[in-house]
């Protein structure tokens, strides 16, 4: 179960060699695309490598290739459900617009289950805070007009980009308007500190999950209103322990805020957030976690299959429970 991959940061090695390829000219090397085991970057640095990224992905065949690469390959890694979010972007000198954007990744979707690829996909448009209020009531309308045309492919909104830039009081409209129309909410939330009146307000909406919700709790500097507010709406949160320790969010693997909110029993899912660019594949994180936190075959299990109540395609729940059901022999003996 993936629940959240952001597109773009999600670009293997082996596709940003072809897109290389298709712009030689850019003079773009592996380096500046992707931070390697033992590299660190700010969050800052980060934002930088994700530029980079979209210089490389312009026009609507980098996207649907893109997009059909990095489901084949949460395929490959063995996810059977993923919620794929992406920020709709135009882009004047190829011609891409907004529309078409999301219309290229529904359709490498479909192709993708078309020809068999053996998992589930999901598609939240993301509102990038960095440009405003504006575009992101103009992207909620995007979004709900694809929520209805779409057969239930598109199914939420996530509000991500930079931490520090801007405020969430700017974004209250456009977010409360989403919710109001069906779509669901996965909000980046407290992903770096002092964030506490943001968190506050964002979470009076209330989001369907948060993401990352690093500085959410009391000992890293968050309330234990904030903590209670989660709790008390049960809003299972999304953690990426390699994109927070890469990203220096976190110090270390083993202060990853995962254990606080695991040993409380609330809903925590793992997830990859960019597996391309912190070079990592959801496998990965389930083994960090299981040997950071001590956690047994049967724990992480039971990790994965409580992440089936926490996605947004009710209709699928059914389904991914019996496909639980069936490959758990298959796998180990409990
Ligand atoms: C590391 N932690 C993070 N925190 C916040 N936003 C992040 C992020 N990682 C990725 N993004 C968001 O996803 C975009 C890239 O994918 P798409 O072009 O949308 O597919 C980034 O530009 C940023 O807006
Ligand atoms: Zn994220």
């Amino acid at each position: 179960m993936e629940l959240h991959a952001h597109l773009n940061g999600s670009v293997s090695f082996s596709t940003i060699e072809k897109l290389v390829a298709r712009k030689p000219h850019l003079n773009i090397e592996h380096g500046m695309t992707a931070i390697r085991s033992g590299q660190r970057r700010t969050l800052d640095e980060c934002f930088q490598v994700f530029k980079v990224i979209h210089q490389l992905v312009d026009t609507e065949e980098d996207i649907l290739m893109v997009a059909k690469d990095v489901i084949r390959e949460f395929a490959a890694d063995g996810v059977k459900y993923l919620e794929l979010r992406s920020t709709p972007r135009k882009e004047k000198t190829t011609g891409m617009t907004k529309r078409r954007y999301v219309e290229t990744v529904i359709e490498a979707i479909r192709q993708c289950k078309n020809e068999g690829v053996d998992i589930e996909v999901r598609f939240l448009v993301a509102v990038d805070r960095r440009n405003g209020a504006e575009v992101a009531m103009e992207t909620v309308k995007l979004a709900e007009d694809f929520m209805l045309s779409t057969g239930g492919l598109v199914v939420g909104l996530d509000l991500s980009g930079d931490p520090t830039v801007g405020h969430g009081r700017d974004f209250l409209p456009a977010l409360q308007k989403a919710k109001n129309c069906g779509l669901k909410l996965s909000l980046h939330l407290s992903e770096v500190p002092s964030q506490a009146d943001e968190s506050e307000l964002l979470l009076n909406i209330p989001p369907d999950r948060i993401g990352h919700g690093t500085f959410l709790h009391p000992e890293v500097g968050g309330s234990q209103s904030l903590v209670d507010k989660v709790r008390k709406h049960n809003t299972p949160l999304e953690l990426c322990l390699t994109s927070n320790v890469k990203g220096q969010t976190v110090s270390s693997y083993s202060q990853h805020h995962f254990l606080y909110w695991y040993q409380m029993g609330h809903p925590s899912v793992i997830c990859t957030d960019d597996k391309g660019v912190f070079c990592t594949d959801l496998s990965q994180e389930y083994q960090l976690a299981a040997s950071t936190f001590n956690l047994s075959q049967e724990d992480m299990w039971t990790l994965s299959h409580k992440a089936i109540d926490c996605t947004f395609a009710p209709d699928l729940q059914q389904q991914l429970h019996q496909k639980w059901l069936e490959l758990q022999p298959t796998l180990f003996q409990l």
